[in-house]
Parts: structure tokens; C-alpha cells; sequence
């Protein structure tokens, strides 16, 4: 991308956040008494819905208490303004957002152990307990009728809409800003695969903690601008239904999507609006957000992906016309890849990398891996091998830490890391990539390569190893593009986080002949290049032939074979364990 496109892209934010300030004061000037109040209302919701898309939206978790943190938030500004504590509204509601976010990592502690349907239950227990809680208890100065003091400068309704604006789009600037941030990416990363997650370095509980914090301090803050617009705050406005609808309503809208939460903070105004106009009771608004919210789950989409891909796929049309009209060029990506190989050759008396010292792993009665040992050297590439069912996955698990029970020794560059976690592991330079896609596709591949790779990495240096090992450009969505080019993201990526040892499962599958050809003529060039070891699990033989320098035989959990890759394959019992006697004999 050009830099004067990136450099838009920076500034673009900033200038749709001063077009939104600007709207906000000419509707506070514009709008009617009543619609100023409604706008208002809606400008809260935003900001709740705003939370739900961060916890929901992103991290995926089921959270049904929004309106319990807005009443957290509300309550501490009720309470700051019957002390008339110092610094008056602005500082109220920032205390009122900071205490909803410590009772969201509280709420969220939960949230580490349960998922689903367990969580829903425990998140609107909780928000039933409150509202119990609240009722009997009553937010501070009620009874006496103190009205919250709203901030000087905007105390008529119309200055504190324009107010609410401001608090509105700075919210959306802080979440958009977080969204595309490595907290913003470990959520999205955490709702698509915790293993994954934890696999490329990243602790899969301060993901959650982080995403319910931020949710409910916006929560908070939506609740104590509630208490500025209505002055004398209530329970009923923050009931445990309310929150149910609340999230339905951002599941629907796509509320991860800024411009769906608006969206849905306006839907969540209107429709109870309309139905007052045309004479239906206001509660049938709940039944209608129902129904949407039905249609949004069985569909497994929400109206923000829809109208995306809608234009996405227009757009894409439109590229696909005119890169058909453009002569092609016939150069090579290895061709043109600029970054210089690694100069020194690894002497032959290199302590190894990798070495793991009899290893075992039994799953009840079965051995699935028994006194396995080997060693890998460095920028090697050693293939692992073996019918289905050998252990391949079970080693590679035990190897990145998903498999704590496991008996044996495990040392990276000769320091025993047996005892870390995966995220540990990760972190001491042990990568992995999976069978299964563990690719979040919520992200953009820059944003998944930067949030993997847990370093700075310049512009040039993404677009080059990007381009070197025949992935999308950097801007593209993850969720436009098949599983094989997903694979070649994952490791073109875990390439770029600089591994001492990378264990690839599988990575071309997926893939056409054609690619898996290319591919395993540029995996070759990557550990003298990346100054990296290589594990590859593959069972295509070919590709093991061409690209790795040893091999490990595993059968039935034990090694069958170890050696040069030549001498390896020609073994008569790897022929047999691969295919079959009949094979040997003929
Ligand atoms: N979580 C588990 N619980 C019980 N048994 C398991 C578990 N995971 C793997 N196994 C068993 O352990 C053995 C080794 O499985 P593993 O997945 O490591 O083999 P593999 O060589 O990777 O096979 P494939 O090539 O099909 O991926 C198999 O018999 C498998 O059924």
C-alpha cells in the first residue's frame, strides 16, 4: 500500500471523529426538546453497545449483565455528586466507568473457566442479583431528590447532548483504536481459538479480563451519562431484560463494527419509539429485538458482515475486471524477494536446538507417545512422519506445551522448558501451527502477522516475507481467503516472530499440487534465511524428500526410525509401516 494511502488511512479516524463532534452540536442545535432527549438516550446506548461489540463482538463471550455495569457506573455518580466530590461530572463519570471496569475483570474472573451457556447463566445471575440489590438499595440522593449535577458548561439538555456527542466519539476513537491494537487482535484471536491464542505467545486470560474490563467501563460510562440526562437515576432503567436485549441487539448488528454499534444504540431508541406512534405497547420493542436477534443466530451472521461482504464482493467483481484487462507479468516471488540469506553456515558440532529426551504421553490405557527422543539442529529441517494415528500431533503437542502430563524432558537451546505453559514456550521461541485452522478471521493478515509476531516489524519487511512465501497483501481481510492461503499465513507469520524452532502440521494441506510444489521450494530457504529450525509433520512424501534434511519415524507412539532422510525412507520397515508388506515383497 502507498504511504500516502496508509497515512489516509491514519488520519481518516481522526477526521470522521471530528465530522461526528461537528454533527453533535449542529443536532444539539437543531433537533426539538423531546428529540434532544431521545438523541441523548441514543448516545448512551451507543456506548453500551459499543462495550458489548469488544466482549461479544470480538472476544466472543457471552456477557448479558451491560446495564448492571451501566448501573455500577451510574451509582458512583449519583454517589460522587451527594458528596459533591471534587472535579464534578467529568471526573464522576471517568470514576464511574473505572469502577464498572474493576467489576467487569471481577464478573470476567468466571469467564476463564466457563464458556457458553454456563457463562450466559452466571453473567445474568449476577445482573438479576444486582438489580435485586438495587432496588433495595436505591442509587444515592434518591430519596432526598438530589439531582446529579451536570458538567457547567453543558447543563441545559441541548449542551449536554453536545456533550454526550464528545463522550460518544471518544468512546468509538478509544475502541477503534483498541480494536486494531495487540489487545484488540488477542481478543479477536481468544473468540476464534484459545489454543491457537496461547500458542503464538499470548495469555488467553488477560484477553478475557482485558475485553470484559473494557466493555463494562464503557458500560459504566454509558450509565453515568444516564444519570447526568435523567438526573435522578432509577433501577428500572438498567434491568436484567434490558441487558438480554441489549445483546441481542449488538449480536445482531454486528456491534464489533463501530458504525453497527451506532447503528444499534439508535435501533435501541427508535423501535420503542415507533411502536409508541403506531399504539403498541413499548415491551413489544423486547419481542421484536427477539426476533431479530433469532434471525441473527440461526444465520451464524449479523447485518454488519452481510452489507461488508456485499461490497466486498462488488469491489473484488470490479478488481477481478481489471486485472483481466492488464497484460500479466511473469516474474517469481523468490525472484524479486530482497532480504539476504544468512550468511554463516551452522558448524557440525552445533549444540541442537530441539532436544527432547524420552518422552511419553498416555491418553488412559494408551501409549500414544513411548520414550520418543530426538534432537533437531540448528536451521535443519527435520521431518516427522508415521501412519495416521503414530503420535505425530501428540508430540507436537507435548513439544509446545498443551500436554503438561507427559513424562520426559524437553530442552530448547539446552534449557529444560518441560514446565512452561504454551504461552511461556511461545514466548522462549517455540512456534507451532495447527491441523485444524486456527486462523481468527476477523483479522486483516497484517493485523494477524503483527499480533503473532509480538515484535516491530516495518512495512517492507511484512509485504517482502509475505510475498515470499505467496500470501495476500497485508490489508487483506482473513476472511476473504480459503484455508490453504489461511496455512501459509499462519506460518509466514509464526515465521516472522524470529522462532528458535517452528513445528509445522501440516501446512500444505489445503493447498493445489501446483502450490505445494512452491511451497516446499520456499520452505527450504526459510532456515538459513529466518535463522530457524524446522519440525515439519507432512504426509506427502514427496515434499519430505525434497525439503528435509533428517527424519523421525513414528509408529504406534514408538520411533521406528531415525536418520538421514534418504537413508530413512529406503529403511524396509518404514516401507512397511507406510505401505504395507505387500510393498517390501513385490
Ligand atoms: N485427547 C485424546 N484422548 C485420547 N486419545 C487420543 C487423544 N489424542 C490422540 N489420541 C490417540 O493417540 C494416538 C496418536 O494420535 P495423534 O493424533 O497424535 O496421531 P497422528 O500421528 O498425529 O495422526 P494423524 O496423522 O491422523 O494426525 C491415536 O491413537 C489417537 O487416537
Amino acid at each position: 500500500m502507498p504511504l500516502a494511502n496508509r497515512r489516509l488511512r491514519t488520519a481518516l479516524p481522526l477526521l470522521v471523529a471530528v465530522v461526528g463532534i461537528g454533527a453533535g452540536w449542529a443536532l444539539s442545535a437543531g433537533l426539538s426538546g423531546y428529540y434532544v432527549f431521545l438523541g441523548i438516550s441514543a448516545l448512551t446506548a451507543i456506548i453500551a453497545v459499543l462495550g458489548l461489540g469488544v466482549v461479544t463482538g470480538s472476544a466472543g463471550i457471552i456477557a448479558l449483565s451491560q446495564l448492571t455495569f451501566a448501573a455500577i457506573g451510574a451509582w458512583v455518580v449519583a454517589w460522587l455528586n451527594t458528596l459533591d466530590a471534587p472535579g464534578g461530572f467529568i471526573v464522576w463519570l471517568v470514576a464511574g466507568g473505572a469502577a464498572a471496569g474493576v467489576a467487569g475483570i471481577i464478573i470476567g474472573l468466571p469467564a476463564l473457566r466457563l464458556r457458553g451457556v454456563n457463562l450466559a447463566v452466571v453473567t445474568l445471575g449476577f445482573a438479576a442479583a444486582f438489580d435485586v440489590m438495587l432496588v433495595q438499595i436505591q442509587f444515592p440522593g434518591a430519596a432526598d431528590g438530589i439531582a446529579v449535577q451536570r458538567p457547567e458548561a453543558f447543563s441545559s439538555d441541548r449542551e449536554f447532548f453536545f456533550f454526550s456527542a464528545i463522550v460518544t466519539v471518544l468512546c468509538a476513537l478509544a475502541v477503534f483504536g483498541l480494536q486494531r491494537s495487540r489487545m484488540g487482535s488477542g481478543w479477536k484471536a481468544v473468540a476464534f481459538s484459545e489454543r491457537g491464542t496461547a500458542a503464538v505467545g499470548q495469555s488467553v486470560s488477560a484477553a478475557k479480563l482485558s475485553a470484559f474490563a473494557v466493555s463494562a467501563a464503557l458500560g459504566g460510562v454509558s450509565g453515568g451519562l444516564l444519570a447526568g440526562q435523567v438526573q435522578l437515576p432509577f433501577a428500572t432503567s438498567f434491568s436484567p431484560i434490558q441487558s438480554l436485549a441489549l445483546y441481542i441487539l449488538a449480536v445482531m448488528s454486528g456491534a464489533y463494527l463501530i458504525d453497527m454499534a451506532i447503528f444499534g444504540g439508535i435501533l435501541w431508541v427508535v423501535v420503542p419509539e415507533l411502536l409508541k406512534k403506531w399504539g403498541v405497547p413499548q415491551d413489544w420493542g423486547f419481542v421484536v429485538f427477539g426476533l431479530l436477534g433469532i434471525q441473527a443466530l440461526t444465520s451464524g451472521s449479523n447485518l454488519g458482515e452481510v452489507v461488508r461482504g456485499a461490497i466486498r464482493r462488488r469491489s473484488a467483481a470490479r478488481t477481478a475486471a481489471r486485472t483481466a484487462a492488464q497484460p500479466k507479468v511473469g516474474t517469481s516471488v523468490l525472484d524479486v524477494f530482497a532480504v539476504p540469506e544468512a550468511a554463516e553456515p551452522v558448524p557440525a558440532d552445533a549444540p541442537p536446538v530441539l532436544e527432547v529426551r524420552g518422552l511419553g504421553v498416555r491418553f488412559g490405557a494408551l501409549a500414544a507417545l513411548d520414550d520418543v527422543s530426538l534432537a533437531v539442529r540448528p536451521r535443519s529441517i527435520m521431518g516427522l512422519i508415521g501412519p495416521n494415528g503414530a503420535g505425530k500431533s501428540t508430540f507436537v503437542d507435548a513439544v509446545s506445551g498443551f500436554l503438561p502430563q507427559h513424562t520426559g524432558q524437553t530442552l530448547l537451546d539446552g534449557a529444560d522448558i518441560s514446565a512452561l505453559s504454551p504461552t511461556r514456550r511461545a514466548r522462549r521461541g517455540v512456534r507451532r501451527t495447527f491441523q485444524q485452522d486456527r486462523v481468527p478471521p476477523q483479522l486483516t493478515v497484517e493485523a494477524y502477522v503483527r499480533f503473532v509476531a509480538r515484535r516491530t516489524i516495518n512495512h517492507d519487511e511484512l509485504a517482502d516475507a509475505l510475498a515470499f512465501l505467496g500470501c495476500p497483501a497485508p490489508e487483506t481481510p482473513l476472511s476473504t481467503v480459503d484455508v490453504g492461503t489461511r496455512r501459509l499465513v499462519e506460518v509466514a507469520a509464526a515465521v516472522l516472530s524470529g522462532p528458535r524452532l517452528l513445528i509445522l502440521d501440516e501446512p500444505a494441506a489445503g493447498l493445489s499440487h501446483e502450490e505445494h510444489l512452491q511451497f516446499g521450494h520456499r520452505l527450504t530457504r526459510i532456515p538459513s534465511r529466518f535463522d530457524t529450525a524446522i519440525v515439519l509433520i507432512e504426509h506427502d512424501l514427496d515434499l519430505v524428500r525434497s525439503v528435509c534434511t533428517e527424519l523421525t519415524v513414528l509408529d504406534f507412539g514408538r520411533v521406528l526410525a531415525q536418520g538421514p532422510t534418504s537413508e530413512v525412507l529406503d529403511t524396509p520397515a518404514v516401507i512397511a509401516a507406510y505401505m504395507g508388506d505387500a510393498e517390501i515383497s513385490s
